[in-house]
């Protein structure tokens, strides 16, 4: 039998499942990020996101259950996956804040097969001003830009952002949402984990909903927001 594949997914999450000793962090996770879309990844505390963007990135190895990229199953390390370009920021910071703005995109995309020009991403994250200044000059709003700056160094077909906007109020959420959009808009496939609901369904153009590990419901924002078992799930977890 021939296999059909869906050549709009780039980075596919099949069967995924994976324990630390006895709690099962995920159980038999499916997950399709496609090009030119923003997928969020919703669910309470403990859910499993983390652990799950772990994986896609190659960071930790799941208990079983496989990973495809560009329609091939692949095994998954961190640097195989940054070399075929999946990028992430991290909840804390990546940034020397010694180093100029500049200078940390460009140490960025040191090992890209794909080189960009640092300028022109830091422009394009609204930073392009601020290039020759020490990066702990900036302020929160902008060195979580610069996160994102420094994903984008290595022209990446995948990025994955974990809470980017965690501690962001107003125009520094709206840069935020817009610049994700911009990025989706050239063919990048974007996975999005954030606690700030409004910030990710504005932001999203699907949404996959874990809780205990396991995908409760995934839809546009719309269906989502008034899923019964997603309101259950959130009442329940006291957030
Ligand atoms: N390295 C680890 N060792 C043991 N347990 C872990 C480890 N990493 C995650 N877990 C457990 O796996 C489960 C899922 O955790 P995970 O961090 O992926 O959830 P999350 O949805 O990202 O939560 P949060 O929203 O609080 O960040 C939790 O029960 C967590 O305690």
């Amino acid at each position: 039998m021939t296999e059909t594949i869906d050549k709009t997914v780039v980075l596919a999450a099949e069967k995924i499942t994976a324990r630390f000793g006895g709690i099962v962090a995920l159980k038999d996770v499916d997950l399709a990020v496609r090009r030119g879309s923003v997928l969020g990844l919703i669910g309470p505390n403990g859910a499993g996101k983390t652990t799950l963007v772990n994986v896609l990135s190659g960071l930790i190895q799941p208990t079983s259950g496989r990973i495809r990229f560009d329609g091939v199953h692949r095994s998954w390390t961190l640097g195989k996956a940054a070399r075929s370009g999946v990028a992430r920021t991290f909840q804390a910071s990546t940034v020397f804040r010694e180093f100029s703005v500049v200078e940390n995109v460009s140490i960025g995309g040191l090992n890209s097969k794909r080189p960009v020009d640092p300028h022109q991403i830091l422009d394009r994250v609204d930073l392009g001003g601020r290039a020759h200044e020490v990066a702990g000059s900036l302020s929160f709003g902008e060195l979580r830009r610069l996160g994102v700056a420094i994903a984008l160094s290595t022209a990446p077909k995948v990025i994955l952002l974990d809470e980017p906007g965690a501690g962001l109020t107003g125009h520094d959420l709206t840069m935020l949402a817009n610049l994700i959009r911009g990025i989706r808009d050239d063919g990048t496939g974007v996975v999005l984990v954030d606690h700030n609901m409004r910030f990710l369904m504005n932001t999203v153009d699907s949404v996959v909903v874990l809780e205990g590990g396991m995908v409760i419901a995934e839809g546009s924002p719309e269906e989502i927001q008034r899923d019964q078992r997603v309101l259950a799930a959130y009442l329940g977890s006291h957030e």
